[in-house]
């Protein structure tokens, strides 16, 4: 059975049709990549499957259990985290402060772990993350891509089982790209299963076992990404000359 099973799910802003009638389905322990122009509807997708916007229509099924209608609490509650392409960290709080807030929240506490606990998992998934050495300092004082990374290891602080993370190599370097590619990798073969919507096609493609395009909320094309970068309806729609790059190097 499907871990996610996304049917018909539509989202309109107004006259604006952000997702349109989309289905698709993540297996369990895949890594899934969502790519597409800007303003294909990425991001309302991840808001809508996370609860964060109510959908206008369709259904949406984690273990098949529907999910549209529950809160984003409710929905990390059974399993689900995401990280956010704008990160709004909580200002004055310090890195390591910034991971322990998740450990609070119900999925956690039914651990029973104690604080000494929950402190070195905080501390390990700063180390994890490749921000060892900025645990004591204030989020106020850390770059974006270091907040970004932060707010990756937040979310995959309620240890979920399956992970979104939109745009997560963004404002990241090489270095970064990789350590956080090889720490996402890991994760999967623990059996965490990753949704990522990515613009940087090249390190994305190497990390993905299928790849969705979606164009105007729909999907265009889905597949193995060495089919995907040589389907002739996304090299127009979006990738152009960047897709015979990527069809040359995927081959
Ligand atoms: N809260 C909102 N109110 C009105 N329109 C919105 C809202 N959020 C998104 N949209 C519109 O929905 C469409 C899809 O936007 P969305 O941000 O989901 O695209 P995206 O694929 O994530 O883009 P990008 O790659 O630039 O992040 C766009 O036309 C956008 O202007």
């Amino acid at each position: 059975m499907a871990l996610l099973a996304v049917s018909s799910l539509s989202k309109s802003f107004g006259g604006v049709t952000a997702v349109n009638n989309l289905s698709f389905e993540v297996q369990p322990g895949a890594i899934f990549g969502i790519i597409g122009p800007n303003g294909a509807g990425k991001t309302s997708l991840f808001n809508v499957l996370t609860g964060f916007i109510k959908a206008s229509g369709g259904s949406v099924q984690f273990r098949g259990q529907e999910v549209l209608g529950k809160k984003p609490y409710e929905i990390v509650e059974l399993g689900m985290a995401r990280s956010f392409q704008l990160v709004k960290p909580f200002f004055g709080m310090t890195a390591l402060e910034t991971l322990l807030l998740p450990s609070w929240s119900p999925r956690i506490q039914r651990h029973g772990r104690d604080r000494g606990a929950l402190e070195r998992a905080a501390e390990q998934r700063l180390e994890q993350i490749g921000l060892a050495a900025r645990g004591a300092l204030r989020v106020d004082d850390l770059n974006q891509g270091e907040l970004r990374l932060l707010d990756i290891a937040r979310a995959l602080s309620t240890e979920p089982d399956l992970l979104f993370l939109d745009e997560p190599f963004s404002g990241l370097g090489h270095e970064h790209i990789a350590r956080l590619s090889t720490l996402l990798m890991q994760l999967r073969d623990r059996g965490v299963t990753i949704v990522i919507i990515e613009h940087r096609l090249r390190e994305l493609m190497r990390l993905v076992d299928r790849v969705m395009v979606i164009n105007f909320g729909s999907k265009l094309a889905e597949g193995n990404p060495a089919d995907i970068v040589r389907e002739p309806a996304v090299i127009e729609a979006y990738l152009g000359s960047k897709g015979k790059d990527l069809a040359a190097a995927s081959s």
